[in-house]
């Protein structure tokens, strides 16, 4: 029993990778953020943040989570629960639930609850890929990108691996960032000084604005320098995706030891984030200790999102939403942690 088909983007390899690749880009690339996803994201968001303030108390994993679940679903295959329900996102969470965890398949385990997530959300999702194909009326959304590929005279996206990229997507666009959102939140109300510092760096931006109501542009965007030395401290910190896997195609030698081919090896990046060597009290949330430094998005040092062929193509974005997120948050909302009932 598999979580993930052999040609989805996470399991293929070579040429297959590349096109699969370079079509999820076509939903995440650097363009579509400066020219859609900026303007989207930033609707979106404040849009959700104006309905959390007016609740007495918002559970910020549940409110993210359906906030970006909203968000990507919508964007991805044109998914609306007010047409369709929830039961999408409950298969997800059913499905990231069981992820790791004992694989032993019969009712009532994690892991019998996670393939039957999956199996549930494949279904909502073929049934909405079906009747789309049928119709050919555009959604104005990724699948149509994805079908006209699958039209195509010898193509090489076939329907189920369609339906399997779109599930994975969705899978990794929601889950990543509503994770982020959730620790950002944390760190920077564990942390006043950061929470001054960004303070400080969103007001400038908004001194040097006409209309302090705009929505943020690719400049300002860009400008936030210590936004985003605070994104990278949290990804650092959280390891969202806390290993990734490697099959060896030849016998390697690592420190004396032959790793033969064929094996699986797994790698775990918070050993690399939490060296004390690479970083100097790493279990310490201090987003100072970029300053200064490149903040690219792989490097030997820094694996949040992978690195090498395979680094994450929706990083940039993720990026994005939390910049613009961690925008309102420290100008438009003030929040009271009910743990410990302190003033954001
Ligand atoms: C904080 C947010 C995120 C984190 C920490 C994260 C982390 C990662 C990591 C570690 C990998 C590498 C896996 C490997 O080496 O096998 C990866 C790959 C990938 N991620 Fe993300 N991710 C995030 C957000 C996203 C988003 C928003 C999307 C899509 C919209 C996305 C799509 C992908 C895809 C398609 C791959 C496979 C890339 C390939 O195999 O070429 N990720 N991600």
């Amino acid at each position: 029993m598999k979580l993930w088909e052999k040609n989805t983007c996470s399991q293929s390899t070579g040429s297959v990778h590349k096109y699969l690749r370079n079509l999820a880009l076509h939903l995440v690339g650097r363009e579509k953020l400066r020219a859609n996803l900026l303007h989207e994201v930033d609707e979106a968001i404040r849009r959700h943040l104006h309905s959390w303030a007016t609740r007495g108390a918002v559970n910020v994993h549940e409110g993210s989570s359906q906030m970006t679940f909203e968000f990507a679903s919508k964007k991805i295959i044109g998914y609306d629960e007010r047409k369709y329900g929830k039961k999408l996102r409950e298969n997800y969470i059913a499905f990231r639930e069981g992820m790791v965890s004992v694989p032993l398949y019969f009712p009532g385990t994690a892991f019998h609850a996670c393939l039957q997530g999956r199996k549930n959300a494949l279904k909502v999702i073929k049934d909405i890929y079906q009747e789309r194909k049928a119709s050919k009326i555009p959604g104005n959304d990724f699948l149509d990108r994805i079908l006209e590929e699958v039209e195509k005279e010898n193509a090489v996206l076939k329907d189920s691996v369609a339906v399997d990229l779109v599930f994975m997507l969705l899978f990794a666009a929601f889950e990543t960032i509503s994770q982020s959102i959730t620790l950002i939140t944390k760190y920077i109300n564990d942390h006043p000084d950061v929470l001054a510092e960004l303070t400080r760096e969103h007001e400038e931006i908004l001194s040097r604005r006409e209309d302090k109501n705009s929505e943020i542009t690719w400049e300002e965007y860009k400008s936030m320098t210590f936004t985003h030395m605070v994104i990278n401290e949290t990804v650092r910190l959280a390891n969202i995706a806390p290993m990734t896997f490697r099959k060896v195609v030849k016998d390697i030698e690592i420190n004396g030891y032959t790793i033969p081919a064929g094996w699986v090896i797994m790698i775990a990046l918070p050993v690399v984030h939490f060296d004390p060597d690479k970083y100097e009290n790493p279990f310490e949330f201090n987003p100072w200790r970029w300053q200064g430094k490149e903040l690219h998005t792989g490097s030997r040092t820094f694996m949040a999102f992978g690195g090498g062929v395979r680094l994450c193509t929706g990083a940039e974005f993720a990026k994005l939403n939390l910049a613009i997120y961690v925008h309102y948050l420290v100008h438009q909302v003030q929040v009271v942690s009910n743990q410990r009932r302190r003033t954001l």
